[in-house]
């Protein structure tokens, strides 16, 4: 593989013979063995103090310190042995300085081994690390996973100090190429969807992401608001031999489930409708959304239901919910969830959602949970590693904007108490987030606003090529490996006018209305 091997040119050396017993210990010259040895760094700094020791030992035992001298004469003559050794290494120094001046030369000298020492056990250190990159012939040799993972491990070392550690006949690009390989065979992703993430995370934090998303989320559950309180859920619950805490402080109706006796989905709780077993990143859409009580309210993309019966559960079962969805089938879910819930204050419909404005409009609070690639969810659906390429990615990303242009225009930009609509995604690619909310910024009088989430990273205003409008920044990106849930998406907007925005569209930057993928 690619590590530079190091042979030792030592042999073990077995104890000593009989004969050699018997024979007198060999005489070495005390610095001749000192050098040959490998020593540690402390056995090195020791070394050096030693030699210092010794040195200065000499040095006081060939020159006697002199006392001072007074005569003018003497002192002349101190000049001249000055001058003749400008190198200011020798004897007659020492005799003149003072001892502060001694411990200071000490000092600096001393300081200036110590330099050295560390300089040369850097260089040895990172001649010891050099990745070798391999050959042509290396390359097309099979290797097994844990060569691989060695290898990643080596190519981000180099990456991460590239000035130092590169081969010189090796470009970035060609490192990145071998870890963007490298990475799709140990995490067994295509080339596109490898290549896009290690666009989106740093070669610092790429793995950390890519761990992440194969570990398996905790079990994560929902308390229904409208049917029990989390604290008495919790305590039947705990009576039943679950092993639960609150998710965090972050939400009051969350509960993450560390083990049960019971299968959480058949417990007399859950068929009481007291909860939903639903993703902790499942209930930020909603928290932004901030559903009030007696409002008008649609939910675009609902199926199967757990977000919507979230904002009915907000409502207090107050004001009027549309759950809406494509999928007929997939509605089947809502209604069962709904009836479990003891939901009653909702519609549930079936239609595109892109053509919603001309069926119903004048929402409050419009909530679009958009179909994506699901990039975010890899743990609970490994296929998408492989599945899902540039056409999958175009075609998410243009219905999104399609859906994301509809949700808006179901708002009314009048509503005294709303007035908003959340876009959320779980996925990380900013084609599908950043890109979708910047488009919609250009066709449509909204502005972004802040989640209300108090956690989650900054949306992205920089990606590749492009630059996306600076409150974008006030969207947020939730990492598996960085919040410990589903990757996950949420922008918040306020709509301003219910004029339709035709100028708009033609004023603005077009590039970025053409592919996403470009
Ligand atoms: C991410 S899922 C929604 C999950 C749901 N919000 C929840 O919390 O249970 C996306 C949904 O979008 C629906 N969908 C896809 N295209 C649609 C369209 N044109 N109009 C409305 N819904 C659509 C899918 O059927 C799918 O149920």
């Amino acid at each position: 593989m690619g590590r530079k091997a190091k042979f030792n040119d030592e042999v073990a050396v077995s104890g000593p013979g009989r004969k050699a017993r018997k024979q007198k210990d060999p005489v070495f010259q005390k610095d001749q063995t000192d050098n040959e040895k490998t020593l540690s760094h402390r056995q090195k700094k020791r070394a050096v103090k030693r030699n210092i020791k010794k040195l200065e030992g000499k040095k006081n035992k060939e020159t006697p310190v002199k006392k001072p001298r007074i005569s003018k004469d003497e002192i002349e003559s101190d000049d001249s042995d000055k001058n003749e050794d400008s190198d200011g290494s020798d004897n007659s120094e020492s005799s003149t300085e003072l001892p502060i001046e001694r411990q200071n030369r000490q000092l600096k000298q001393k300081k200036n081994e110590d330099k050295i020492l560390e300089e040369a056990e850097t260089k040895e250190m990172v001649e010891q690390c050099v990745f070798e990159f391999p050959s042509e012939e290396e390359l097309k040799e099979p290797t097994n996973l844990k060569d691989i993972q060695s290898r990643i491990h080596d190519v981000i070392m180099v990456l991460n100090d590239f000035k130092k550690l590169r081969d010189v006949n090796k470009s970035r690009g060609d490192y990145l190429e071998l870890l963007t390989t490298d990475l799709c065979a140990y995490y067994n992703y295509n080339r596109f969807l490898m290549s896009t993430l290690m666009q989106i995370f740093p070669v610092s934090e790429i793995q950390e992401y890519l761990d992440g998303s194969e570990t398996q989320r905790p079990m994560t559950i929902r308390v229904n608001t409208l049917k029990t309180k989390r604290r008495d859920l919790a305590q039947s619950l705990i009576n039943r031999g679950v092993n639960l805490d609150p998710i965090g402080k972050w939400t009051k109706i969350g509960l993450v489930i560390y083990s049960s006796q019971v299968p959480m989905g058949a417990t007399p709780e859950y068929l009481a409708g007291q909860y939903i077993l639903q993703g902790a990143s499942s209930f930020l859409p909603v928290m932004a959304l901030d559903p009030k009580e007696n409002e008008r309210i649609l939910d675009m993309a609902a199926a199967p239901g757990g977000k919507a019966s979230h904002i009915a559960a907000a409502m207090k079962n107050t004001g009027i919910l549309f759950a809406n969805d494509v999928n007929q089938e997939r509605l089947k879910a809502v209604i069962g969830n709904f009836h479990r819930l003891g939901i009653v204050n909702s519609v549930i419909c079936n239609h595109d959602g892109r053509k919603m404005p001309s069926i119903m409009k004048g929402f409050d609070r419009v909530l679009l949970d958009a179909p994506c690639t699901g990039t975010g969810v890899v743990a609970k659906d490994p296929s998408v590693k492989t599945n899902k390429d540039e056409i999958d990615v175009q075609r998410c990303c243009t219905l999104q904007r399609e859906l994301l242009l509809a949700a808006i225009d179901c708002v009314n930009a009048r509503s005294e108490s709303g007035g908003i609509i959340v876009y959320s995604t779980c996925s990380v690619l900013p084609e599908e987030n950043e890109w979708v909310v910047d488009y919609a910024l250009r066709k449509r009088d909204v502005k972004l606003i802040p989640t209300g989430l108090d956690f989650g990273e900054e949306g992205f205003t920089n990606y590749r090529h492009h630059r996306f409008h600076p409150s974008l920044k006030l969207t947020r990106r939730f990492y598996p490996h960085v919040h410990n849930m589903d990757g996950f998406f949420v922008a918040k907007f306020k709509k301003f006018s219910n004029i339709p925005q035709i100028t708009k569209a033609i004023d603005d930057n077009e590039e970025n209305d053409n592919n996403c993928d470009e």
